[in-house]
């Protein structure tokens, strides 16, 4: 429990030798810090902490080095050591490979080049898509951006556009512009880059917690719990087992290879209703993350993508249609904290499909029912042109 010290002067606050219990930061008063008495310490001159000086937890050692004696009536607010981590710097994402941390802290990990730039890949064991998948675009620039950005700050909207195909087997150049910092707000600019070529832009702001009006007019639809539906591994399980479909077609998809998406999904619909502009499918990331909000917002940004625009398509789709579809923009606004590692509803709609584009909405809602997150998004969507093997990125 955090808590409070109250001292008299003359009243010993920490004793040379004796465990650290916690972060004491002095409210209110004065106290004096005496060295030991040993040969080496004897020569340090004694000195006063005043009001907001701290001492105790941080320092290299378990146990106090020194006394310190309450000059004055003193109040301290003391943070036991068991919070002293909120007191480490953070990385937003965590790059060890420890088993049960998610690989989207792989995937979203950046290498810092020079200051507000940094370097990204593409890992073989992510979801690989003929070109740079755009959620990973968006949730490590995210990642860059956020890096540059005052810790109190939270991204609550972003606005990105996919302006080339980036290449899978090259690095990815992020480069940040800071181009507003406010008491309340800031502003970065992100590009993208593969062989000094922009593929990619990211415009995103940032907002200090703040209190304010409150209503929400969305609800979330009355869908099945998570609990009680099939994840894609599963229904793919099924369909390689299920004696209703051709043993052609189980030996094929049994073969192709399949790497399991660092995010889970449950749809809470059945391919009855694949025809509807909409969807609903419950997600999360696979996994434990670490503890931090920035982390989890580049997450859902990067699983945002996954299975958004194609429910453009949904109305089209017929025996034998081959498509070629592209995320085209891509903007989020955040509404509440968000939870990736939890179970979040995705709930898309396609209001409409023109002139070879797809639009689409999308609202997240957590477990509760709160509307943590609405999207937009427009892609390319077309009939797929008969030509060889998969085309080459245009860089
Ligand atoms: C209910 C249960 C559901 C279960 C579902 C289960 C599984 C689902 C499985 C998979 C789903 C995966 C979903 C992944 C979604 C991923 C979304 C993305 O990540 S998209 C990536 C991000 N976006 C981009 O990279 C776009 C970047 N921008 C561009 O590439 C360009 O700006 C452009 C949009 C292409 C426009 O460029 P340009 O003006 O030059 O356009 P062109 O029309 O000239 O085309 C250029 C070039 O594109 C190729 N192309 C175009 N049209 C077609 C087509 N119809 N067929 C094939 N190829 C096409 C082609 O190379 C063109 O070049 P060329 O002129 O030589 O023909």
């Amino acid at each position: 429990m955090l808590g409070f010290c109250l001292a008299e002067p003359g009243d010993y606050v920490a004793r040379e030798g004796e465990p650290v219990d916690g972060l004491y930061i002095i409210l209110d008063g004065q106290a004096e810090v005496s060295a030991s008495a040993n040969a080496e310490e004897a020569n340090r001159p004694d000195y006063v902490l005043n009001k907001y000086d701290y001492f105790g937890y941080g320092t290299n050692s378990s146990d106090h080095q020194v006394n310190v004696v309450a000059l004055s009536k003193l109040t301290c607010f003391i943070l036991p050591n068991q919070y002293g981590y909120l007191l480490q710097p953070k990385t937003i994402w965590n790059a060890e490979e420890t088993p049960e941390h998610s690989l989207l802290e792989k995937i979203l990990h950046l290498e810092p080049l020079e200051v507000d730039i940094f370097r990204g890949f593409t890992l073989p064991e992510g979801p690989m898509f003929r070109q740079v998948f755009g959620g990973q675009l968006i949730g490590q620039a995210l990642a860059a951006a956020s890096k540059t950005v005052d810790c109190l700050k939270m991204v609550h909207s972003l606005h990105a556009i996919f302006l080339v195909a980036g290449d899978n087997n090259m690095p990815i150049i992020y480069q940040v512009h800071r181009a507003r910092d406010g008491s309340s707000f800031a502003t970065r600019k992100v590009e993208a880059k593969q062989k000094g070529l922009v593929i990619f832009t990211l415009i995103a702001s940032f907002q200090k917690e703040e209190v304010g009006f409150e209503h929400q007019a969305a609800i979330m639809p009355d869908v099945p719990p998570p609990e009680q539906l099939l994840n894609l591994e599963e229904i793919r399980e099924r369909r390689l087992t299920d004696p209703r479909f051709p043993t052609q077609y189980r030996n094929l998809a049994a073969k192709k290879k399949f790497t399991p998406w660092p995010i889970e999904m449950r749809f809470c619909e059945d391919s009855a209703s694949q025809h509807k502009p909409s969807l609903n499918y419950w997600f999360r990331a696979r996994g434990k993350l670490s503890d931090d909000q920035a982390l989890h917002r580049c997450v859902v940004a990067y699983a945002s993508d996954l299975l958004y625009s194609g429910v453009s398509l949904n109305p089209h789709r017929e025996k034998g249609l081959k498509t070629y579809s592209l995320s085209l923009d891509h903007s989020i606004w955040f509404h509440k904290p968000v939870k990736a590692d939890d179970w979040l509803l995705y709930v898309i709609e396609s209001p409409s499909a023109h002139g070879g584009r797809g639009f689409v909405t999308g609202r997240m809602f957590n477990r509760q029912g709160e509307l943590i997150m609405s999207l937009t998004q427009e892609a390319l969507i077309r009939r797929e042109k008969t030509r060889g093997p998969n085309p080459r990125p245009k860089l």
